[in-house]
């Protein structure tokens, strides 16, 4: 039996749209196993079929490497929301490239496997950390994703999860498709020193830099709560953003303190918006054997 492990994401990291994201130590499970006929269980039923993306995606690796489709039982042990901004879609697309590697033991290397992914997905700020671990930088040269990976570790997070959905294809619609040369200036500066802010614990130059011209201002209307605990980070300098493509929001701070009254503040004033508490996963995907 094989067993692939992937974790949650944090997509555009609220300045990087498309290119940054962080990995989350909040996972989903999946075990691949011989069968007669395809399998799937653990998952809701109107995702159990041929176009269940962790099978789309072990698919595309047989096209990739010229094999067959086998049969397999596929079970899913999910942590990770469905269309709530934590990259569900992109662990079921990294489990099915990750399961196909090592069904044919394969050696695909990661920055393949990233690929692979990110012409399934579209964009590769989720598949990339998924895959990666950490912080990555990724964008599409030529027919090859190109990721650096940034170091981070240190911070303590929270994930705050409403209780409805927004789905991914529909808050892509919301945004525009250009924005002003001055505002575009702003965005690659932000997106620089946030990422070196990140790597470097310097949660000043993180506030200081998270503020957003090509999402946050249109998908925030989506979120209803998103302003008001906006206002509270910002107010006690510590940064939060739109996870994903929402609707959960993250906040990050070095002080875990900071953490911990956002936490009981969402209890008081927002009790039905499910708190997780994360730190940043360093290892991305792995796969076990039973
Ligand atoms: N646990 C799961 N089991 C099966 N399919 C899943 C699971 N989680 C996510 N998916 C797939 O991912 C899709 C959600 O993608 P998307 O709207 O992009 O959400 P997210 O922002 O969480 O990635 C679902 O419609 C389904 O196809
Ligand atoms: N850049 C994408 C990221 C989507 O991430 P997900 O976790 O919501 O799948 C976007 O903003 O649309």
């Amino acid at each position: 039996m094989i067993k692939v492990h992937v974790p949650a994401t944090s997509a555009n990291l609220c300045i990087g749209y498309d290119c940054l994201g962080l990995a989350l130590d909040l996972y989903n499970h999946f075990t691949f196993e011989k069968s007669d006929a395809l399998e799937i269980t653990g998952c809701d039923p109107q995702f159990q079929n041929e176009d269940n993306l962790v099978v789309v995606a072990f698919k595309r690796v047989c096209q990739y490497l010229k094999v067959d489709f086998p049969s397999f039982h596929l079970h899913i042990d999910a942590q990770i929301p469905v269309s709530s901004g934590l990259g569900s879609s992109a662990s079921c697309l990294v489990a099915g490239i990750a399961g196909a590697n090592a069904w044919f033991e394969a050696n695909l290397d990661l920055q393949s496997m990233v690929t692979l992914a990110t012409q399934l997905e579209g964009h590769p700020d989720n598949v990339a950390p998924a895959i990666l671990g950490q912080a990555s930088i990724s964008y599409f040269y030529k027919d090859k994703v190109i990721s650096t990976i940034v170091s981070c570790h240190g911070w303590h997070g929270l994930v705050m999860m409403p209780d409805y959905q927004v789905n991914t294809k529909k808050a892509r619609k919301v945004i525009p498709s250009s924005i002003e040369h001055d505002k575009a200036c702003l965005q690659v500066a932000h997106a620089l020193t946030f990422m070196q802010a990140l790597q470097n614990k310097d949660e000043d130059k993180l506030l200081a830099s998270c503020m957003d011209y090509l999402h946050e201002p249109y998908r925030r209307q989506l979120i209803k709560e998103y302003d008001d605990i906006h206002q509270y980070c910002f107010e006690r300098n510590f940064p939060m953003w739109i996870s994903g493509s929402g609707p959960t929001m993250m906040a990050i701070s070095i002080k875990e303190e900071n953490i911990r009254n956002l936490y009981l503040w969402m209890k008081e004033n927002y009790p039905n918006i499910q708190c997780h508490f994360v730190t940043i996963d360093q290892k991305g995907v792995s796969v076990d054997y039973e």
